[in-house]
């Protein structure tokens, strides 16, 4: 069924005659297509309504198969032929809106035979637009894409048409030479004619009345033969034209009569009449041209306005395809301009999104310096704090201390007992041992008396082999008793040097808060002076102030 249906889209413009039983056994076994060839056979069918004028019927077929075939070649190929349709029954409106919507639809379009057809159909009806520029443009496509055989002779044709439309043909030009032997060459013998007798107008346009009589004389056979009434018609419109160029007016007048007779419609009558009614003035008769005028001007009227309606409908559509372009062009802008505020918005929240991570990562590292330097700061504080040897207070701090201390005491009314503790010959170690055993021994000597303080007790070293210690909430008795026990702490240090045992002792004051108040000064004097008379009294000994006034010693 595939071949037939080729077959028949084969014939249908060349056999006709053969392809139409063909079309009417498809149509018999139609349910036996499948449906792309269902949608095939659709499109023969319409062709063969448009070719039988029956165009109600082939444009609803035409525009079923637009809307509904699923293989858009269907639907371009009968958007094509209804474009054609349209400029034949003269509804210029809705062929030049078709035609602008082929035109845009062109680049999509992939089937060959339907870009063909669309080309060539845009062509015509683009000439007939008034159009010729893009009627040549189009026919020139057609051409180069033209299938071999029929489809240059269609195509060839339509660039004359095209060409011939601008006024751009002479009766010589490559162009019509190159379709009159296309035409031939596809056995076409209609389309031959036609262009001959294209030529044969162009030689009475140019004044060659002689050359236009003996073309038709060659041609005349061939006319005959063909049956084609629209070329016969125009082959007798030329002879009468050529007569009276070479001025036998009656042979002219009786082939433009013989034209009337024929009651055709088109330009020919039109063209007869104006003959006639130049015959009859030249010669005249001033009735009879009258009369030959006055058809004349009515049936120029309907063709004037013909032209004027198809320039006017195109001009429309132009204007309205214009404005839907502006219109969606101004969409568009403003789509992309909405489009263009969401991005910079989106950039903007990005780059807000940024600065905040920016601003959070510079506050974490400002927070990071900050918690170091603070710490180093505690760290430098704490080291300026202590002595570098021992590792106790230092004697600013301790001092500091100290009187802090005593001010908390004795808003409170509690006791402390400062004591002052002393190496005794000291710079004999120095001096025999060396100044570093000098530094251990120190170091030795705070290890055990740390051993006898608590928490709360204040210890620093006051300069070289001097300490200070404030024992706080201590009474007297438990003072002396501590200071007494640093101090044996000391003497059974055991510190060896190269084999030698290092003999170390201290002496040690105390001044107590009972006996001399919560004044530091007071304080540190009695027990620099306790400290003062356990050197003095021998050494290695404890010795505590008695309110001022004596001394007790451990
Ligand atoms: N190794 C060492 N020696 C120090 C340090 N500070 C001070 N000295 C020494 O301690 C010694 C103190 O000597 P003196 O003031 O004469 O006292 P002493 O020899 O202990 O005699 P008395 O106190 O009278 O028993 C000096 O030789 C100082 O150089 C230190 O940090 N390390």
């Amino acid at each position: 069924m595939g071949a037939i249906l080729e077959q028949a889209d084969a014939l249908q413009d060349t056999d006709h005659a053969r392809s139409m039983p063909l079309l009417a056994l498809l149509n018999r076994e139609a349910a036996r297509l499948t449906p792309d060839q269902q949608w095939h056979l659709r499109y023969l069918d319409a062709w063969e309504a448009m070719y039988e004028s029956d165009y109600p019927k082939s444009e609803a077929l035409f525009r079923d198969i637009m809307r509904h075939a699923g293989n858009p070649a269907w639907a371009d190929r009968a958007s094509a032929l209804l474009l054609w349709q349209l400029v034949v029954t003269r509804r210029y409106p809705e062929a030049f809106e078709l035609a602008d919507r082929l035109a845009a639809r062109l680049p999509q379009a992939t089937d060959a035979k339907a870009r063909f057809a669309m080309l060539l159909n845009l062509s015509v009806s683009l000439a007939v637009a008034g159009q010729p520029d893009l009627a040549v443009r189009y026919a020139r496509m057609a051409l180069a894409e033209a299938p071999a055989g029929k489809g240059s002779c269609y195509s060839a044709d339509s660039l004359v048409v095209a060409l011939s439309s601008g006024h751009r043909l002479t009766f010589d030009s490559p162009e019509l030479q190159q379709a009159i032997h296309a035409c031939a060459a596809a056995k076409l013998p209609v389309f031959s004619t036609d262009l001959q007798l294209t030529v044969g107008d162009l030689y009475l346009y140019e004044g060659k009345p002689r050359k236009a009589l003996a073309l038709l004389d060659q041609i005349a056979s061939a006319i005959d033969a063909d049956g084609y009434i629209p070329n016969k018609l125009e082959a007798m419109v030329q002879r009468a034209r050529a007569l009276a160029a070479i001025g036998d007016d009656d042979a002219a007048r009786k082939a433009a009569l013989a034209v009337v007779a024929m009651q055709a419609t088109g330009d020919w009558p039109r063209d007869a009449y104006e003959l006639l009614y130049r015959i009859e003035k030249k010669q005249g008769h001033a009735s009879a041209a009258l009369d030959n005028y006055e058809k004349y001007v009515v049936l120029d009227n309907a063709y004037l306005d013909d032209v004027n309606v198809r320039t006017v409908a195109y001009e429309t559509v132009q204007q309205h395809v214009l404005l839907q372009k502006l219109q969606t062009e101004s969409l568009s802008r403003q789509n992309a301009l909405l489009r263009m505020r969401q991005q910079l918005d989106a950039k903007t929240a990005e780059t807000n999104r940024l600065y905040l991570a920016l601003l959070l990562m510079a506050l974490a590292s400002a927070a990071v310096w900050m918690f170091r330097l603070k710490r180093s700061q505690l760290r430098f504080k704490k080291l300026s704090h202590l002595d570098g040897l021992t590792a106790i207070f230092n004697r600013q701090h301790f001092m500091g201390e100290v009187g802090r201390t005593l001010h908390l005491l004795e808003r409170r009314a509690g006791t402390a007992c400062l004591v002052f503790i002393d190496l005794d010959h000291f710079k004999r170690i120095n001096d025999t041992y060396g100044h570093a055993m000098g530094d251990e021994v120190l170091r030795q000597v705070v290890v055990a008396s740390r051993q006898h303080l608590r928490q709360v007790d204040l210890f620093g070293r006051l300069g070289g082999e001097e300490f200070g210690i404030l024992l706080v909430e201590c009474s007297r008795g438990q003072g002396m008793a501590i200071a007494e026990r640093i101090r044996l702490a000391v003497e059974a240090m055991v510190v060896e040097c190269e084999g030698a045992v290092i003999a170390i002792s201290a002496s040690v004051g105390l001044a107590f808060t009972d006996a001399c108040g919560h004044d530091l000064q007071r304080l540190c004097r009695e027990a620099d002076a306790a400290l003062y008379r356990a050197k003095r009294s021998g050494r290695n000994r404890v010795v505590a102030d008695i309110e001022n006034n004596g001394l007790i010693e451990a």
